[in-house]
């Protein structure tokens, strides 16, 4: 199946107010998306329509297979989605350690309940080898940096195989450096065989990696501009997205912003 979202004429309210508009969103297999907007743009209301938490007030949403409405349920859905959040990390326990903090993602909860089996226990200790986190597993997750935190988080997102991963504003707190390895980390995940789809939510262009193939801009609830990255992330767009004169420029496939 070649299709892993899809939203079509989509419109949410809320308490009375409309949170999106028309929205229309494919994102198919072999594809990475960023999802970029200002503050308030509908970009979390977006999310929590992806993961089923909230359902469409009019229009059809389609997310890997499952047709909202018709066949979807959303725990079997949420199992097939990783997510990495902010607000994901405040709900974990800060004296478990990095190695349980990723092995509960296997069982997609918060803390240790289940017995892991000795594969999921091989596979934790694989992932924290890839995100380069192996040397302080041991230690309690309330110890660790901003950026290892995030690492640890993304470690813990793909235990479970995840068709999707999205990434809400992953760098949020990380310095220079830290946020290019957790970049780093991204681009070496998109190798894999089996990688899941990336959607990364993000305020910053500077994060937009060339493995980001497309981009949707959403501004006040509706998209604004859609399509390839380099097409859509260009002066003219972000201007009058921002409705504010900027300059984009592109450079060995990343781009940087400024005002005008
Ligand atoms: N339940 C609600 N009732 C009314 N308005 C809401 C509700 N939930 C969100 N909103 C509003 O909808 C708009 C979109 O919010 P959302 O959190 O999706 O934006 P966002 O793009 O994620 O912003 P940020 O980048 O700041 O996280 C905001 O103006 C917000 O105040």
């Amino acid at each position: 199946m070649d299709t892993v979202i899809k939203l079509t004429d989509v419109s949410l309210k809320r308490d009375g107010h409309w949170l999106l508009r028309d929205i229309n969103w494919h994102i198919k297999k072999h594809e990475n998306w960023v999802l970029y907007g200002l503050n308030g743009a509908g970009k979390t209301a977006l999310l929590n329509m992806l993961c089923a938490y909230y359902f469409p007030t009019i229009g059809n949403v389609t997310v890997l297979g499952s047709v909202f409405g018709r066949d979807y349920l959303a725990e079997e859905l949420r199992k097939k989605i990783g997510i990495v959040s902010a607000r994901l990390q405040q709900k974990l326990y800060p004296a478990d350690t990095a190695y349980e903090i990723v092995l509960s993602g296997a069982f997609a909860s918060i803390g240790l309940y289940d017995k892991p089996t000795e594969a999921m226990r091989q596979k934790a200790i694989d992932l924290l080898k890839d995100l380069h986190c192996l040397e302080y597993a041991d230690r309690a997750y309330e110890t660790l940096s901003q950026g290892e935190r995030q690492r640890i988080l993304i470690a813990r997102a793909l235990m479970a195989n995840p068709e999707l991963l999205i990434l809400d504003e992953p760098t949020t707190g990380l310095d220079f450096l830290a946020r290019e390895r957790l970049l780093e980390a991204l681009t070496s995940i998109n190798r894999w065989e089996n990688a899941p789809t990336l959607l990364y939510v993000t305020h910053h262009v500077e994060e937009i990696l060339p493995i980001f193939t497309h981009t949707l801009l959403l501004k006040k609830g509706n998209v604004f501009a859609t399509g390839k990255t380099e097409d859509v992330i260009q002066t003219k767009n972000l201007s009058e997205l921002f409705d504010c004169e900027v300059i984009v420029k592109w450079e060995n496939g990343r781009a940087t912003l400024r005002k005008k």
